[in-house]
C-alpha cells in the first residue's frame, strides 16, 4: 500500500502530538515533533550563552547552528521517540517552562527554520511520516496528502497543560502557563517567516470537548478515508 505524508499543525498543548504518535504507531509511520527540534535549539541557545537576559545573540547562534544536530531514538520504556541533542537524550530538559518561555523567539529566527525545514523534509522523503507543529502543511509538506489543524480554548489547552505537569510531580502555576501559552500563539501567528496558519487544506479540528479517544478516532477515520482514495 503506498504510504503517505500526515501533517498536524495548530495551537500550543491542543494534542497534537498526542494524535500524532498514537496514529503513527497504530500504522507504523514515523513519527516527528517538529516542536522537539526547536525547543532543543532552544536549550542549546540556553547552556552556550547564547541568550543575554532576553536578548538573543543571533550572529553567535547563526554561526554555531551546524554544530546543532538533532535526532530521534525510540524509548522502548515509554514507547515514545526521545529528542537528543548532539547526542545527549534531552527529552525532560526541552519540555521545562524556561524552554516553553524561550522557544518561540527562537523558533521565529530565519536561518533557525531554514535548519529545521530542511532536516524536516529530510526525514519525510520517503514518505510514512506523522510529523506534527506550526507549518508542516504549510511549508514543510505543503504536498501531503492529509493535512490537520487543531485547535482548543487557551484556557483548556493550559489547563491540560497544568494537569499534566502535576500528574508528574511538576511544580506548576496555571496562569503561568496560560500566560505562556497566548504569548506562544502570539508570537507563532505574527512572525514573518511561516507564521502558524491553517493551509487552506487542511482539516479543522476543534478538539476543546473531544476527549484524547475521541479525537484518535476521528483521526483514525480521516486516514483511512485519504488511504483508500489515494491506493
Ligand atoms: N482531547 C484531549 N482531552 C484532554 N487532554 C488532552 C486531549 N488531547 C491531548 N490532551 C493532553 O493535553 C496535553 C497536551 O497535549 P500534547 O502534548 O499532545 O499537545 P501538543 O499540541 O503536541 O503541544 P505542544 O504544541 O506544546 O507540543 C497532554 O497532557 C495530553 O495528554
Ligand atoms: N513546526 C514548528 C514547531 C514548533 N515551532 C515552535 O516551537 C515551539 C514549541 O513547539 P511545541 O510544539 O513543542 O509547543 C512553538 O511554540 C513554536 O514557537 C515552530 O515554530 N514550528
Amino acid at each position: 500500500m503506498r504510504k503517505i505524508t500526515i501533517a498536524i499543525d495548530g495551537f500550543s498543548s491542543c494534542g497534537k502530538s498526542t494524535m500524532a504518535k498514537d496514529l503513527a504507531r497504530e500504522i507504523g509511520y514515523i513519527y516527528i515533533d517538529s516542536g522537539a527540534m526547536y525547543r532543543a535549539v532552544t536549550l542549546y541557545s540556553m547552556e552556550n550563552s547564547i541568550f543575554q537576559g532576553d536578548r538573543i545573540d543571533t550572529e553567535k547562534l547563526k554561526s554555531l547552528i551546524k554544530d546543532i544536530h538533532i535526532f530521534f531514538r525510540l524509548n522502548p520504556e515509554t514507547g515514545r521517540p526521545d529528542t537528543y541533542l548532539n547526542g545527549i537524550n534531552v527529552e525532560n530538559k526541552i519540555r521545562t517552562m524556561e524552554v516553553s518561555s524561550r522557544v518561540s523567539p527562537i523558533a521565529a529566527l530565519d536561518f533557525v527554520r531554514e535548519a529545521m525545514v530542511a532536516q524536516q523534509q529530510e526525514m519525510g522523503k520517503a514518505k510514512g511520516i506523522v510529523m506534527d507543529g506550526r507549518d508542516i502543511g504549510t511549508t514543510v509538506f505543503p504536498d501531503a496528502e492529509l493535512k490537520i489543524f487543531v485547535t482548543a480554548s487557551p484556557e483548556i489547552r493550559a489547563q491540560r497543560r497544568y494537569d499534566e505537569l502535576k500528574a508528574k510531580g511538576e511544580e506548576a502555576s496555571f496562569d503561568e502557563i496560560l500566560e505562556n501559552v497566548k504569548q506562544r500563539d502570539y508570537i507563532d501567528q505574527n512572525r514573518e517567516v511561516s507564521p502558524l496558519r491553517k493551509a487552506s487544506d487542511a482539516l479543522l479540528l476543534d478538539n476543546s470537548h473531544l476527549t484524547i479517544s475521541q479525537q484518535k478516532e476521528w483521526l483514525a477515520e480521516q486516514f483511512e478515508r485519504v488511504i483508500k482514495e489515494k491506493n
